[in-house]
């Protein structure tokens, strides 16, 4: 197998906060191959914005990565220092966030950031940047290229100001893209739109994408592999089409409760409350962070926070090394044990 772009190893991040430590990333693993798409999903707290600002080097104070290793092209970025990560963010790792209207700088011309952008990193000269600026503007699907590209973001509609986002994210054809809920603050038809656009530029460009989502929809359409988090873990990992048509952990199984298949799922299906609240991060239960809200907890759920391990029956042969869940009844809720129960009192 080619070797992942991206190797993140037992990351975890910390918040010295004044009431102690928080772990908002605890541990979590996980790989992104080249030209693929790795979502993150989970509630909202669950670490999925750490993780990625840890990867970019952006963890804010006082927040810092405690442990773990961030593999990028040979480099560990958990330990470089500032002005490598500086050179790396924008040129080979870029990321567009949910909002754009707080990312670009309403002072400056939509086009004057892209050529910063693309000055900053690739020595291009000021009527080159200018040239590439228009054509990018014109691939995000910008239209009158040459003239919006004196705009000012506020001049521009909120799916045009993320489409900026977008060219100015991949103006340097970074290897990876982070995408923190990109579609979020846009109307539903904007956020097809956008999509679309990401899904085709990346099958263009061979960029390797974290998306980081709410939205199953989103996940259905955009995803390959599928991380959920829970509370700072990963509790499963899996391809997409495993995910959705077999789900392991109880968390994941709520979450996709309303949701019968992957080809089926709408692009409104986002994630569906679960009955009771994320634990606190400062006061975890022992065992399982999940257990407070699992229908099948058990005695043995209270014992040790379950590690991550591969699926020991019933995955798809070529999903078995692949599918992992973190979960101590996994293998009594795949044989059916548990099933009658889960029935009588509907999943989670
Ligand atoms: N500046 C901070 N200070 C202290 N703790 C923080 C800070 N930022 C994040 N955290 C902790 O990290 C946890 C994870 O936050 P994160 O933003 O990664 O969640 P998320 O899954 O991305 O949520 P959302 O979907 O709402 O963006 C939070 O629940 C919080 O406990």
């Amino acid at each position: 197998m080619a070797e992942p772009l991206l190797v993140v190893e037992d990351l975890v991040t910390v918040f010295e906060t004044d009431e102690g430590p928080v772990r908002a990333v605890d541990g979590v693993s996980f790989e992104v191959p080249r030209g693929g798409t790795l979502a993150l999903v989970g509630e909202s707290g669950c670490g999925k914005s750490v993780t990625s600002l840890s990867i970019m080097g952006l963890v804010p104070e006082p927040g810092h990565v405690a442990a773990g290793r961030i593999l990028f092209g040979g480099r560990d970025l958990a330990t470089m220092d500032e002005r490598a990560m500086r050179a790396l963010r924008g040129r080979r790792i870029s990321m567009i966030f949910q909002d754009p209207s707080s990312s670009l700088n309403p002072v400056y011309t939509v086009g004057r950031q892209i050529e910063e952008t693309l000055r900053a990193h690739l020595a291009m000269s000021a009527k080159a940047a200018r040239a590439r600026a228009i054509e990018l503007l014109a691939r995000v699907g910008i239209p009158a290229p040459s003239e919006r590209i004196d705009a000012y973001p506020h001049q521009l509609s909120g799916g045009m100001r993320q489409r900026v986002m977008i060219a100015i994210a991949l103006a340097c054809e970074p290897e990876l893209l982070i995408a923190d809920e990109p579609t979020t603050a846009l109307d539903v038809t904007i956020q097809a739109q956008i999509l679309e656009l990401l899904g085709a530029l990346q099958r263009e460009t061979g960029t390797s994408v974290i998306l980081i989502t709410h939205d199953l929809g989103v996940v259905a359409e955009l995803a390959d592999e599928v991380v959920v988090m829970y509370a700072g873990r990963v509790v499963e990992r899996a391809q997409k089409s495993a995910l959705f048509t077999s789900p392991r952990h109880p968390y994941t199984r709520g979450l996709l409760r309303s949701v019968p298949s992957s080809t089926a799922v709408s692009r409104a299906a986002r994630l569906p409350t679960i009955r009771g609240v994320v634990p606190d991060l400062r006061a975890l239960p022992a065992g399982c962070r999940f257990q407070d809200r699992c229908e099948h907890a058990a005695p043995a759920c209270r014992d040790a926070d379950p590690a991550l391990v591969a699926l020991t029956m019933g995955a798809a042969p070529d999903a078995l090394s692949s599918h992992r869940v973190a979960c101590v009844r996994e293998s009594e809720l795949a044989s059916g044990a548990l099933a009658t129960q889960s029935q009588e009192t509907g999943v989670v």
